[in-house]
């Protein structure tokens, strides 16, 4: 309840698991050969902001890449490295998803990345697409979507790949794999 109560504010989740906050910045960092062409673009703010409260082994991974936490690449390659780094922490436990951008909690992919791009770019994503749910499902932490949002397509797919759901309860707030109506199909794996 208590979660569900927060859920309803976003400042309420990060209150409620972030009083006593830090980030573990002493973990040495492990990437995936899939994920290393993709070099961080520091000229633009962090898509995924993470909090690790060590007192109780959870951590909270904001998504903030306004307008709408669109899974681009770039996105998708910095939430695959910080699950991969938390991962490592052995303190780290349990691991609640959620958005920092208002009435959303991911459009799914980023459609600009499907059209007009090349077939090389157009490999990288869809890897990167199969590296976060092979990495969120796979996890060792208990996974919680936290859906302060619409989740629609693959934000449904992501919030498929945790342990836990629990969706704002707000009528204007949609989920669920919409994907077809774009000719886009899951394919066979
Ligand atoms: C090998 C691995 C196999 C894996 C299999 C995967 C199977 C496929 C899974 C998923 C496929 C997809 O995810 S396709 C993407 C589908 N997504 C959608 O259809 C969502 C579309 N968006 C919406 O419904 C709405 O935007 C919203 C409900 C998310 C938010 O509505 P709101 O009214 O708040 O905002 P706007 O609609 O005005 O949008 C704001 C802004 O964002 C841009 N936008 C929205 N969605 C996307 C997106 N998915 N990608 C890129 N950009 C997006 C929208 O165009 C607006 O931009 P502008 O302000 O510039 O106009």
């Amino acid at each position: 309840m208590a979660l569900r109560a927060a859920l309803r504010s976003r400042s309420g989740l990060s209150g409620l698991l972030s009083q006593r906050s830090s980030c573990s910045s002493d973990i040495r960092m492990c990437v995936s050969p899939l994920l290393v062409p993709q070099e961080r673009n520091y000229s633009t703010p962090p898509k995924i902001r993470v909090e690790f409260d060590q007192s109780t082994g959870v951590a909270v991974m904001h998504m903030q890449s306004p307008p709408v936490n669109s899974l681009s690449l770039d996105f998708l390659t910095e939430l695959c490295i910080s699950v991969e780094k938390l991962e490592m922490d052995k303190s780290c436990r349990g691991l609640i998803i959620t958005s920092a951008q208002p009435k959303v909690f991911s459009a799914g992919l980023d459609i600009t990345e499907m059209y007009g791009k090349s077939p090389e770019h157009c490999g990288a994503f869809w890897r990167s697409v199969q590296e976060m749910w092979l990495k969120l499902y796979g996890s060792n932490m208990v996974t919680i979507a936290a859906i302060n949002g619409s989740s629609p397509a693959g934000g449904c797919l992501m919030a498929m790949t945790c342990d836990y759901r629990i969706m704002a309860d707000n009528p204007r707030y949609n989920i669920g794999l919409n994907e077809t109506q774009l000719g886009i199909v899951a394919p066979f794996w």
